[in-house]
């Protein structure tokens, strides 16, 4: 478990991502399951776990997996801080309650239930579902039906028109307390309900529509799969940040800069490790996406960050530019000081740097200059660190 995560969890599971991926694609066919599939440079389950690792109200990810998928979960999830996956079942609502049941002994509150096939699910989405929870057992993210609805009969005419006032179509995340929907799932067993609420329901508790987003459509078939591909197929969109940071001078025996422990005749004085590098590299990340800076997401006042390694700043700030889809093109670190000389740890900072955002060490750069003793940096009264990202969001 990392930093992150425990730091996430120190309030315990108070809310849990449940993320079904056993079933077998048929209707997608082809030789993987299409969860499995790449789509926009990464696995589509990927996606979606992406963006609930970066979200700062859910503690943790269960994915549910079939027992043959092993080797491809671990590399659609490599990187990401999630618990251990537990096999699925014949039918996705199996799939659904021996996951539950698994999550049983670690007693989270609330568990928001997602189809992996949904990989472009936003942040925004499971924020109403969430908020819906303060005051329901149970709320699903949902579009009103906008076209008209026709049954057919056995020989493709039309047996009849449907009435569309008050219909939706369902989406996932569904999210419930944890103890209503367990028991509901277990009581369903052997059912065929196609969706949770529909769990909840049938114990005549109430479930409730949020706003959910044409964009968190499912990939059901082949053309559903062309469509989100199209998606990445855009120029896309370029962005730069910049960041900017300075921690005091202070009583020690070694700094830490860009993730690396370096021996010196001072500290650095900080509420975290107070690494200028890491800081300056995280803000940089955040301004690229416009998702205000280190400050807004650990703020000093919180206890939880006190003496953090600040690699899990900087893994947030990546797991922000993930979940939107996009990716780190390069970083370029300036760090001011005239002592300690940086030239001899380069190499190692950006190889931490590059192992904590999973880029390639050619996409970080990390450079040092004196301020010719002028100034707090050339009186040795602090160090400062100024850096550059650039960014890829698809167009
Ligand atoms: N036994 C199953 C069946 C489905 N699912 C998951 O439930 C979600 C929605 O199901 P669906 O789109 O129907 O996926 P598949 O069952 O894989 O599709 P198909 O019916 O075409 O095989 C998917 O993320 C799928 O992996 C699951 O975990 N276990
Ligand atoms: C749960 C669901 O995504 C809601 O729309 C959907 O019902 C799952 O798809 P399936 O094809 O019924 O498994």
């Amino acid at each position: 478990m990392t930093a992150d995560s425990e730091g996430k969890r120190q309030g315990g599971l108070k809310r849990v991502a449940l993320v079904v991926a056993a079933g077998r694609g048929y209707r997608v066919g082809g030789q993987l399951p299409k969860q499995y599939l790449t789509l926009g440079g990464r696995p589509i389950l990927r996606h979606c776990l992406a963006t609930f690792a970066a979200h700062p109200d859910i503690s943790a990810v269960r994915v549910v997996i079939h027992p043959d998928d092993r080797p491809l979960y671990e590399q659609a999830a490599r990187g990401l801080d999630l618990l251990e996956p537990v096999p699925g079942g014949a039918e996705r609502q199996d799939s659904v309650r021996l996951g539950l049941e698994s999550l049983e002994g670690l007693a989270p509150d609330q568990v928001l239930i997602h189809d992996a096939a949904r990989p472009f699910l936003t942040m925004d989405v499971i924020d109403r579902v969430i908020a819906a929870l303060d005051t329901h057992a149970g709320a699903i993210p949902a579009l009103p039906q906008a076209d008209t609805l026709k049954r057919a009969d056995d020989d493709g005419g039309i047996a009849g028109t449907v009435d569309r006032a008050g219909l939706w179509r369902a989406q996932t995340p569904q999210g419930f307390r944890f103890g209503p929907i367990m028991q509901a799932h277990r009581a369903a067993a052997g059912q065929t309900l196609t969706d949770d609420a529909a769990v909840l329901e049938a114990t005549g508790q109430t479930v409730v529509l949020t706003p959910g987003a044409e964009d968190n459509a499912k990939i059901t078939t082949l053309e559903d799969l062309h469509r989100a591909e199209r998606r990445f197929q855009g120029p896309g969109e370029i962005r730069v940040g910049h960041g900017f940071d300075v921690h005091a001078c202070g009583p020690g025996d070694h700094v830490v800069l860009g993730g690396v422990r370096i021996p010196h005749t001072q500290g650095l004085v900080g509420h975290s490790d107070a690494d200028v590098a890491l800081h300056a590299l995280a803000d940089a990340i955040y301004g690229a996406i416009a998702a205000g800076d280190i400050g807004r997401h650990f703020p000093p006042t919180d206890a939880r960050w006190k003496g953090a390694p600040s690699d899990v700043f900087l893994r947030h700030a990546g797991g922000l530019v993930e979940a939107l889809g996009g990716r780190i093109v390069n970083l370029d670190l300036t760090l001011i000081c005239e002592r300690p000389k940086i030239g001899p740890h380069r190499a190692a900072i950006v190889a931490r740097v590059a192992e904590i955002l999973g880029l390639s060490g050619g996409r970080v750069s990390v450079k040092a200059t004196t301020s010719e003793r002028l100034g707090f940096t050339g009186r040795g009264e602090g160090l400062a660190a100024q850096a550059t990202a650039t960014v890829m969001l698809p167009g």
